[in-house]
């Protein structure tokens, strides 16, 4: 097969796919160190023998010590063993949301699990084998692709991306529905306990690339990015919505109407768009593919606060970003906080609980 995704050790391309992928699953209230010890503990019934599997050092050993029992197998083990893979599999995918985006990444390519020395779960080295589990991620991924919310946006990759403020992590992803580019950055190790502290951040190539100040976007950039980094973790999502959603070409017309009176919503209006033409509801797939679920937001928009409750994220704080305020854009910001009710002043804020 052309275009297959072969896979075996857990430290290659694609060893995330691997049952010997160090990524723990909980079952019944059980911790398994990875899906191996728990689908090689479940092929016996007696309990010592399932605690000297359960904890083995390592998937390999897990492995080995099942075999010395090999004679102990449960008698009914071939009749249920693809049920109890299955299982393993849906908890370490639904259990680890980046391992099921970029199952789901992997989008309609032939999975194999390229095993010389397994022609049930693996293809046999040279394509004899059933290559059972290369199904089963197939069928997962088929499950999870169409539900949400996978179906929001599409994880691509990542790279590591060093600025003046820190090292981050650059996540790449396309809307689903649009095919639009988006970015997150994320700084540090996000705790899952606590919420994160996040920006999202509205692309504006004047302010945050060529110095404009007839705006704050360059400034809360930079805020955020340093706020990140002080706090010694967080993200940033940068999301393609140039001009408020209306695109870097209709901001110039609407600059150009404001250089001759308007504000920046009548100028919107007269260009024939919405004072506000953003949508944020592919967030949740970046913020689950992040797992993050709890934020620290850093906006005066009400907008994103809004927003981010509607995709069931639980803004415990909105974190004021009150920056690069100055002459040539206090009308702009002046408009906003009217206007569009931007929060720059303690009066402003609200209770979120
Ligand atoms: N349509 C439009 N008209 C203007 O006059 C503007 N200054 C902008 N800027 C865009 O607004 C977004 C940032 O606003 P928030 O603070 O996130 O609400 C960003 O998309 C800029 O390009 N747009
Ligand atoms: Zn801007």
């Amino acid at each position: 097969m052309a275009d297959a995704i072969q896979f075996y050790e857990p430290k290659e391309r694609y060893g995330f796919l691997s049952n010997f992928s160090l990524h723990s699953i909980v079952i019944d209230g059980v911790t398994w160190p990875t899906v191996e010890h728990y689908y090689q503990s479940s092929k016996f019934l007696a309990a010592d023998i399932i605690a000297r599997i359960h904890h083995a050092a390592t998937p390999e050993q897990a492995f080995k010590v099942s075999r010395q029992y090999s004679k102990q197998v449960r008698p009914d083990w071939n009749n249920i063993k693809e049920t109890v893979m299955m299982r393993g599999l849906r908890c370490k995918f639904h259990q680890h949301h980046p391992l099921a985006h970029w199952l789901v990444a992997t989008e309609t390519q032939p999975i194999v699990e390229h095993s010389f020395s397994d022609a049930y779960w693996g293809d046999g080295g040279d394509g004899h084998g059933k290559n059972r589990l290369g199904q089963l991620l197939m069928a997962l991924r088929d499950e999870l692709k169409n539900k949400h919310p996978y179906k929001l946006i599409r994880y691509v990759d990542a790279a590591q991306l060093p600025t003046q403020f820190g090292v981050f992590t650059m996540h790449g992803f396309i809307q689903s529905d649009n095919n639009v580019e988006h970015l997150a950055l994320t700084y540090g190790k996000l705790d899952v306990t606590k919420p994160a502290l996040i920006r999202l951040h509205s692309e504006c190539l004047t302010g945050d690339a060529l110095y404009s100040l007839r705006c704050d976007c360059g400034f809360q950039l930079q805020k955020s990015l340093e706020t990140i980094v002080s706090h010694g973790s967080g993200a940033l999502l940068y999301l393609r919505q140039e001009g408020r959603g209306i695109g870097l070409l209709n901001k110039i017309r609407a600059y150009h109407l404001q250089d001759k009176g308007a504000d920046t919503v009548e100028a919107n209006e007269r260009l024939g768009f919405a004072a506000d033409m953003r949508e944020y509801h592919f967030c949740e797939g970046m913020l689950h593919y992040l797992e993050i679920d709890k934020v620290k937001l850093m906006t005066n928009n009400p907008r994103k606060v809004q927003a981010l409750c509607i995709a069931g994220i639980n803004v415990v704080e909105r974190v004021p970003l009150q920056e690069g305020h100055n002459i040539h854009n206090e009308n702009y910001l002046e408009t906003k906080s009217r206007k569009l009710r931007h929060m720059f002043s303690k009066e402003d804020d609200f209770s979120l609980s």
